[in-house]
Formats: structure tokens, C-alpha cells, sequence
């Protein structure tokens, strides 16, 4: 039996009832429970030293005795094995028979007594008590005796042992009138992992006469058996004791062959004279020994009834089979011991092992990748402290975390991979010259302007067209982005440059960082009049980042006060050194007003290209390229400016651009004329598209529509989950803390443009805002066009505001908003925008209080009252005292109470509102009475803090 024992069960072990054994134990100072509390090991031994009822143990001493005998049969006889005779047909009735018969076996005769014998492995009483008779005849009845008697419950647990055919095989080795059952390799007592031989081979009678497998020491070894085994054994539960000391020199050898610790444990091991089945152990040969523990065949013990063979097979003679497990269970064991676990749920180990994720993969998506278990990853990030659930996107440092845990490399692959893994699929590849050297043709460069704030970027690019687009801006911004081509002429041929047009406005760094990734050339325009500013500096990082050249625009040297050398200075500063002071860059002096020496920074342009840069691309291939800007036009729908950087671009083409796709219905070209074909470096407006594409966002032209639908499709998907996996989140630690002190407060957002650039720009610029900790700004919707009925329920679902940017409600939809009492804000210009919505963010923060003194009053006499308590007769000393103002006495200059309240205040006899500093007056503090002449009561007020 495997387990600890049970009250109840020892006391039918001892003899006696629960009650006295639970007295026992606690006289002991062993505190147990009940009947049915379990008793560990070494109190049972205590139990067992302590209790008369073990005194029986020597009857089953007996049993070692016949073991022995089996051996030395000459011993045998020297056994008092009459003794305990009476009790044999008891022992009989036990379902234990076994082991009784099989300790009467060995004194039997007859070398194979039971084996052979079918005895009903249920064992019915009279059935068992029939078969053990026979057998047994002579010396064994013995064994039997001592505790079946009083525990008839005893033997029924083996009778499914017995019944089980395990038993029954044991059975027939210890000789028991054995089960008739086939041998089956689950049944060989040899075998691994049959279970429960215990019970059966109990028997193992000493003498056993089964040859092969009467493995001496498993003969006596009733032990295993635990229930069973333990009272038939002929040990019981501290048998062997006495012929077994000797021979194992075990402190209770006996225990050994006993076989009959009761629960195997105890005695046997000692006298197993070597736990792991050393059955010949040294001691256990100490043979002299008679008792069951002297097993001279060696046994020496075998300490439990396998012992022998235990030993013999190398095997721990341990508890029954039944609790082995089998090589799958115990190497899945060993892996799980390896296994990492977080919060106690075993996950997967990566060993160091790479796995690639796609930003905003959920759990699920990873748990597919290692075949692992969802819902222990969900469980684990929990113990990390964040809430998802599988099939949520996460972030990805949240991937990286829950990874490292396991032991996996995680790599977030890029939207850029993503991408291009995307159009694997499709076989396309963006960003690759079809063909050969051949193929290739110049083309023109691409020149971003860019500069600080009213350094003349606008004007420059105007003066460079020839047209003005300034006056057209609302607050005087450039707000959108174009790009136009220019001809000019260098050496006598005609030569275009591409132009795109960026704002100077900080919000939208972003959008420029951009820019600089489709530009071949950055133009720098620096004010002669003011020098190098922040967005100067900005602009010099972005160029680089992207290793483009730069030229420098001198602007408005027509100014007073200009000085282009002061510049030139500046910019060396900065890694710009002009080729007049021997560095490569090319500065230019030019006037974007009066436009002087436009044609100057022209050549300046194109001399530096041709000097670094390899500008050729094949314009014989599907045309690829970048969506500058793009913008919902009321009667033409989607119109996106496209810089095609590679092939032809032509009308009718199929192209997919960021997550909008369709047929180019119509291009036009930088003076609004129509266009069919773009060459490369060509800008155009394309109509045709069902959506707008995000600024920035690549295009190309395929085969089919159906791959342009099915490529924005799968990058639409993609973009809603990575927006959710980066949707600002509170961890699972703050949460609780946060809306502990209500410090939670979102500002949702909804914002809709005319066109993507301001709709980026204007969420980049309010996520930057900066109001605290304590608030949240969240955007959950941004989008191109005018405020729909979908806006408004997302707005009303989420609490959120809707910012419209040059945009309007379509009709029916402002009545919508007022019924659901959703907010619409309306702007034209961003400054306006990120003012208002930053005062409505610290319009959300929580009020600040101070604390602001009204008076103090000394106390210059206590009056006590039985009725109210003591009345402090006071002076005001400053400012005046109000009836229910907050106050705080105070003794020597120390706080005594500082939440006290003017309960009552008296002038003279009659109540008073308030008492002005001079003026004597009674004040009662409610319930507080703890107040002494020269004491101070200070009066205050709680209120809020204006915000600066
Ligand atoms: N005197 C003089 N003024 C100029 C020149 N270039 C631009 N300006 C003036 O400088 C001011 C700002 O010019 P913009 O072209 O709007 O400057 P910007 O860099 O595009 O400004 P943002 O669009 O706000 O980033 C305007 O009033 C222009 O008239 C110049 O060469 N000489």
C-alpha cells in the first residue's frame, strides 16, 4: 500500500480501537485529528513503541520463523509456531490468506504447495479458509493470527487484489492457492509495472518451494502487501524482531521478512539488509539469525516480500506496481521538471530557440508556432501580471517577456519583412529593379525641401514653380504634401527634378522622416536672417539617418541683417562643410521672394547628384513606388499623390497601395493635366482607388485586381491587430493600484481629416502631449473623410471625442451625435487642435487641493459640561472661527487633533455663525474633550487648486 496509514487502521493493526490510539497519540503530543486522519511514518513507529497491542507482534514472529524455516527447516522447528494456532481458521477466513498460506507453505512438505491450487482469488472466507487448511496443514497456521481477528475489514482490500489476478499470479508464486489466472506479462511478478504484486507474494513463504521465482527474500517478504500482506505476513507489523536483529543487525530486522510491516515500510527495509533489494546484504546472510530477517538463502531479508527479487533484478523492491509509471510518464516527468514554469504553470522550453512573430500576434499565434497550450500561456502571462486572452493581440515587448520565460528568442519580424513576406507569397518583390544593367535609365532626383519654421520652404518651392500655393493654407501652414517636377537645364540639356514639398512644422516629423526615405537629395533651407534653429538640426538627422545628400538653400539673403558665411560656420558644425571651405557640400544663397539664383540651387541640385548618387531605374517593369500624400475628394473620391520610383505607371493598371487597391482610373500630373503613362521619378495623382493610403505608403502595380484586393486585404488585417496590439495599456499591478484611487481617467479620441498627412500629424502631435501620469489618451479611430453614423456609435461605445480636422458630420449625423451625446470638435488649424484638447486633458485631471487657514482661536478657560461636553472659552486669535469649520487643536505648537470640527460656537449665550479675530467666544469641539487653558484651535479649509 502506498500511502500513509490511517487512524483507523492502525488501531485494527494494534488491536484496538481508534479512540485509544488517538488518546495515545495525543499523550504523544502528536495531535490528530480524527479516525480518519493519516499518521505519518516515524509517529506510527512511536505509536507502534508505545502501544501494548504491538506486544502481539511476536506471534507473528512466527511468520520469520517459517520463512526461515524454508531454509533451514531445522529451525523451523525450533519455532514456537503452535502457539498461535487457534487463530489459524481466523486467519483463515482473511482474505490475506496468501500470505498465510504461503507462511505455511515453506514449513509444508510439499515443495509446490499452492501454485498449482485455483483458490478463488476473491476469496470468500470459506473458500479461503478451505484453502489455507489444506495447504498449510502442519506448522504455518502460526502466521496467521494476531490481527485479522478483530479487523475483518482488514481483508478486503485484498480481495480485489486478489481478484485482480495480480494477486492471484503473486499468489501463485508465494504458493497461495493461487489464482487461476493466465500468466500475462502484467501479472509477472518480474515484470515492470504489474501492479499490486504485494499481496500475492506475501505469501512468500519461506520455504516457498517455487525455484525460479521463489526468489528467497520475496518469499517472506510478505511485505509488500501492505494491508494484507502486513497481517498475514508472518511478520506483522513488528515481527521478525527477534530471529532478524541478529541477522540483519537492522534495529528491526524482523520488520524485514516480516514482511509484515504494516505497511511494509518500516520493518522491511531495515531488514531487507539493504532497502534497494541488496538482498544477500551482508546482513542479511547473518543466516544464524532464525528469525525471518536470517534468511540465510539470502534473502537476508527481503525485506519486502519482493525484496529478493527486487534486489536480484535490480529494482527497488518498493510499493505495489500499480504505482509505477511507465518510461512515456516518467521522461514526461523529467520534462516537465525541466520545463519552465511561471506562476506554476509549466510551459514549454524554448532552449534558446528563435521563434518569429508577427507584430500583434496573440498568444494563440505563438502557442501554434511551439505547439503549446494557449491557455497556459494566458495563465502565464497572468502571473506576469497582464490580463489577455488568446486570441488578443499583445504587444510585443509582452512576446519578448512571455518568451524569455520560456526560454525562446523572439523575433518580432517587421512591418517592413512582414511586408515583403506578404508579397512572397504573391511572387512580387517591392523595392527591386527588374532585369539587368541594361534595363536601366536615368532618371531624375527627388529632392525634399526641408528647414525650420518660416525659414521660406514654401516660397522657395513656389518660386521654383512659379506659382503660389501659400495663400491657399489655412493658419498659414503647410499642411499638405505635393510633389511636382521641374525642368531646368545643366550643360545645355534639359533636366527634370522631383520636388516634394514638406511642412516645417514639427508635428510632422513623422511624415518627414518619411519623406527622407523616398528622397534622393534634401534641400536645406536656412534662413540668412536667423541661422540654425531646432527643425534645422531635426532635418540635418533625418537626412542622414536616410544617407542623403544635402544642399544648402541660403534663403532670404535679400534680407537686411542676412549672413550666409554665419550659416556656413553654423553648419560645419554639424558635418555640412561648403566646398569653399573644402568640405563637399553645396551651399547656395538664394532668395525665395525675389527669387534670386532659383536656377543656382537647380544645378547645385542636379551636380550633386550626378556627383553622388546612381539614379537609374528600370522603367520596363509593373510600376512600384510611394503614395506622398492622398486625400478623399468629394466628387473624385480617393485622389493619392504617387512617386513612382521603379517601371511605367499606367492608366488602367491594377495597384495596391498600402491598404487601398483598385484600377487607376485616371492620373493627373502637377498642373492638373492628364497623364497615361508616369515614368520613373514621376509624381502623379491617381484616381481609382477604394480607400486612401496612408502617406508614406508604398504602391505597386500587379497583375490582377484580385491580388491588389487580396494584398491590402491581408495588410488591412494586419494593421488592425498590430493598432491593437499598441494600444496604450495599464498592467495588471497598476490597474488595481489606479482604480484603488480613481486615478484612471481616459481621454478617448476619434479623428477624422481631409487628408491622412494631417490626420498622422495630428495624432502624433496629441500623443506627445504631456499632462501627467494620471491621464490616458487613447485614439481607437483615425480616418480620411467626412464624421459618419459609424464614428458616432464607436464614439458613443467608447466615450470617445470626435475631432473633426477640415471635416463635417454627413447629413443626419450631427442629430445622431446629440442624441447619443457624442462631442464633435471641428478644426482647421492643428494648433487650435492640440490647445484645446490639451486644456480638456488637464480639465480631466483630478482636482488639487490645498489647505487654506480661516483663524485660530486661544483657549483661555475650559468650561465642563455634562450635556456638552467641554466648552473651550477661547479668544480669537486671528482671522475668525466658523461654526462647522474643520479644526485642530494644538498644545505647546504640537497637533493634538487635526480632524476635529467646530461643533458649536456661542457668543456669550446665543449660537454664533462665525467669531472675528478679537472677540471671545465658547467653542464646543463635538465629542472631543481633551482640551486645556492656552491651547490653540486653528481653523482651515479644503480647496481646490487652480491648475497652472
Ligand atoms: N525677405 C524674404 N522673405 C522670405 C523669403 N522666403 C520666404 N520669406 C518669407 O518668410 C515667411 C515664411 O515663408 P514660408 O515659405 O511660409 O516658410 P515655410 O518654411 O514654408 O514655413 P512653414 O510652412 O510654416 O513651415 C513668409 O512671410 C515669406 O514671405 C525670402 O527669400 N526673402
Amino acid at each position: 500500500m502506498v500511502g500513509k496509514a490511517r487512524v483507523h487502521e492502525l488501531a485494527k493493526e494494534l488491536g484496538t480501537t481508534s479512540k485509544e490510539i488517538l488518546t495515545k497519540l495525543s499523550e504523544l503530543g502528536e495531535f490528530v485529528k480524527s479516525a480518519s486522519s493519516t499518521v505519518e511514518a516515524p509517529v506510527v513507529r512511536k505509536l507502534r513503541d508505545a502501544f501494548p497491542v504491538a506486544e502481539t507482534a511476536p506471534a507473528k514472529s512466527a511468520a520469520p520463523a517459517a520463512t526461515t524455516a524454508a531454509a533451514a527447516p531445522a529451525s523451523v522447528a525450533t519455532q514456537p509456531t503452535a502457539e498461535p494456532t487457534k487463530s489459524a481458521p481466523v486467519a483463515a477466513s482473511d482474505a490475506a490468506v496468501a500470505p498465510v498460506a504461503a507462511a505455511a507453505k515453506p514449513a509444508a512438505p510439499g515443495p509446490r504447495p499452492a501454485a498449482p491450487k485455483p483458490a478463488a482469488p476473491a476469496v470468500p472466507a470459506a473458500v479461503a479458509a478451505a484453502a489455507p487448511a489444506p495447504v498449510t496443514a502442519p506448522v504455518p497456521t502460526p502466521a496467521v493470527p494476531v490481527v485479522p481477528v478483530s479487523n475483518p475489514e482488514f481483508r478486503e482490500p485484498v480481495a480485489p487484489a486478489a481478484a485482480s489476478g495480480d494477486g492471484a499470479a503473486a499468489r501463485g508464486l508465494g504458493g497461495v492457492p493461487g489464482a487461476p489466472r493466465p500468466p500475462r506479462v502484467g501479472n509477472n511478478p518480474f515484470g515492470v509495472g504489474s501492479g499490486r504484486p504485494a499481496p500475492t507474494r506475501p505469501g512468500g513463504v519461506p520455504g516457498a518451494p517455487r525455484p525460479p521465482q521463489a526468489r528467497p527474500g520475496g518469499a517472506p517478504g510478505a511485505a509488500p502487501s501492505v494491508r494484507p500482506g502486513a497481517p498475514a505476513g508472518p511478520g506483522g507489523p513488528r515481527p521478525g524482531a527477534p530471529g532478524g536483529r541478529p541477522g540483519t543487525g537492522a534495529p528491526r530486522p524482523g520488520g524485514a521478512p516480516g514482511a509484515g510491516g504494516y505497511r511494509g515500510a518500516p520493518g522491511g527495509a531495515p531488514a531487507a539488509g539493504g532497502y534497494r533489494g541488496n538482498t544477500g546484504g551482508a546482513p542479511g546472510t547473518g543466516a544464524p539469525s532464525t528469525g525471518g530477517g536470517g534468511r540465510p538463502g539470502g534473502g537476508a531479508g527481503g525485506a519486502r516480500g519482493r525484496g529478493g527479487a527486487a534486489g536480484a533484478f535490480g529494482r527497488q523492491g518498493g510499493p505495489s506496481r500499480k504505482g509505477r509509471k511507465s518510461k512515456k510518464q516518467r521522461r514526461q516527468e523529467f520534462d516537465n521538471m525541466q520545463a519552465p514554469s511561471v506562476g506554476g504553470v509549466t510551459l514549454p522550453r524554448g532552449n534558446g530557440s528563435t521563434i518569429r512573430l508577427v507584430r500583434g500576434s496573440s498568444l494563440a499565434d505563438f502557442a501554434d508556432k511551439i505547439d503549446a497550450n494557449p491557455a497556459s500561456m494566458v495563465q502565464a502571462l497572468f502571473h506576469l501580471g497582464e490580463m489577455v486572452t488568446a486570441t488578443q493581440s499583445v504587444s510585443d515587448d509582452l512576446l519578448e517577456l512571455l518568451g524569455g520565460e520560456m526560454g525562446y528568442e523572439i523575433e518580432i519580424v517587421s512591418p517592413d519583412e512582414e511586408d515583403r513576406e506578404l508579397l512572397d507569397t504573391f511572387d512580387l518583390a517591392y523595392g527591386e529593379n527588374d532585369g539587368g544593367e541594361d534595363d536601366l535609365q536615368i532618371r531624375p532626383p527627388v529632392v525634399t525641401v526641408m528647414g525650420h519654421v518660416d525659414h521660406g520652404k514654401t516660397r522657395l518651392l513656389d518660386a521654383i514653380r512659379h506659382t503660389n500655393i501659400m495663400d491657399k493654407e489655412a493658419g498659414g501652414i503647410t499642411q499638405h504634401i505635393g510633389a511636382y517636377q521641374v525642368a531646368t537645364e545643366l550643360g545645355g540639356n534639359e533636366r527634370l527634378i522631383t520636388f516634394i514639398d514638406t511642412p516645417g512644422h514639427e508635428a510632422f516629423t513623422a511624415m518627414r522622416a518619411r519623406g527622407s526615405k523616398s528622397t534622393d537629395i534634401v534641400v536645406l533651407v536656412v534662413a540668412a536672417d536667423d541661422g540654425v534653429m531646432p527643425q534645422t538640426v531635426e532635418a540635418i538627422n533625418h537626412a542622414k539617418a536616410a544617407d542623403v545628400p544635402i544642399v544648402v538653400a541660403i534663403n532670404k539673403i535679400d534680407k537686411e541683417g542676412a549672413n550666409a558665411d554665419k550659416i556656413r560656420q553654423q553648419l560645419t558644425e554639424y558635418g555640412l562643410v561648403a566646398e569653399e571651405y573644402g568640405g563637399d557640400t553645396m551651399f547656395v544663397e538664394v532668395s525665395a521672394r525675389q527669387r534670386i539664383n532659383i536656377d543656382g540651387l537647380l544645378a547645385a541640385v542636379l551636380l550633386t547628384a550626378d556627383a553622388a548618387l546612381d539614379l537609374r531605374a528600370n522603367p520596363n517593369m509593373p510600376a512600384q513606388g510611394v503614395a506622398i500624400e492622398a486625400h478623399l475628394d468629394r466628387g473624385r473620391g480617393s485622389v493619392a499623390t504617387v512617386l513612382v520610383q521603379r517601371g511605367t505607371l499606367r492608366v488602367g493598371d491594377s495597384i495596391v497601395a498600402g491598404n487601398a487597391y483598385g484600377r487607376v482610373r485616371a492620373m493627373l500630373g502637377d498642373h492638373g493635366e492628364n497623364v497615361y503613362e508616369a515614368l520613373p521619378s514621376r509624381p502623379v495623382q491617381v484616381l481609382g482607388l477604394t480607400s486612401v493610403p496612408g502617406a508614406g505608403d508604398s504602391f505597386l502595380a500587379v497583375e490582377e485586381d484580385r491580388v491588389a484586393r487580396q494584398i491590402a486585404e491581408r495588410r488591412q488585417a494586419r494593421a488592425r491587430k498590430a493598432q491593437v496590439a499598441n494600444r496604450r495599456r495599464i498592467t495588471l499591478e497598476d490597474l488595481g493600484t489606479a482604480l484603488a484611487e480613481n486615478k484612471i481617467e481616459n481621454l478617448t479620441l476619434i479623428i477624422k481629416g481631409d487628408n491622412s498627412g494631417t490626420v498622422e500629424a495630428l495624432e502624433d502631435s496629441l500623443m506627445k502631449i504631456v499632462v501627467g501620469d494620471e491621464v490616458n489618451l487613447r485614439v481607437v479611430h483615425r480616418g480620411v473623410g467626412g464624421i459618419t453614423q459609424d464614428d458616432i456609435n464607436l464614439a458613443a461605445t467608447t466615450s470617445a471625442i470626435v475631432v473633426g480636422f477640415n471635416v463635417k458630420p454627413v447629413r443626419g449625423v450631427q442629430e445622431l451625435a446629440d442624441r447619443e451625446g457624442v462631442d464633435i470638435r471641428y478644426y482647421t488649424v492643428i494648433y487650435q487642435a492640440i490647445d484645446e484638447i490639451e486644456a480638456a486633458l488637464k480639465g480631466l485631471l483630478k482636482p488639487e487641493f490645498e489647505e487654506v487657514a480661516m483663524g485660530s482661536a486661544e483657549i483661555r478657560e475650559v468650561f465642563r459640561s455634562s450635556k456638552y461636553g467641554n466648552i473651550a472659552g477661547s479668544i480669537v486669535r486671528n482671522g475668525e472661527i466658523r461654526r462647522n469649520a474643520k479644526a485642530r487643536l494644538l498644545r505647546n505648537g504640537v497637533v493634538i487633533n487635526d480632524d476635529l470640527k467646530i461643533d458649536s460656537l456661542k457668543r456669550f449665550k446665543d449660537d454664533a455663525v462665525e467669531v472675528r479675530e478679537g472677540f471671545e467666544c465658547g467653542i464646543g469641539l463635538g465629542t472631543w474633550n481633551n482640551i486645556e487653558v492656552e491651547d490653540t484651535i486653528e481653523t482651515y479649509e479644503i480647496r481646490e487648486k487652480p491648475r497652472v
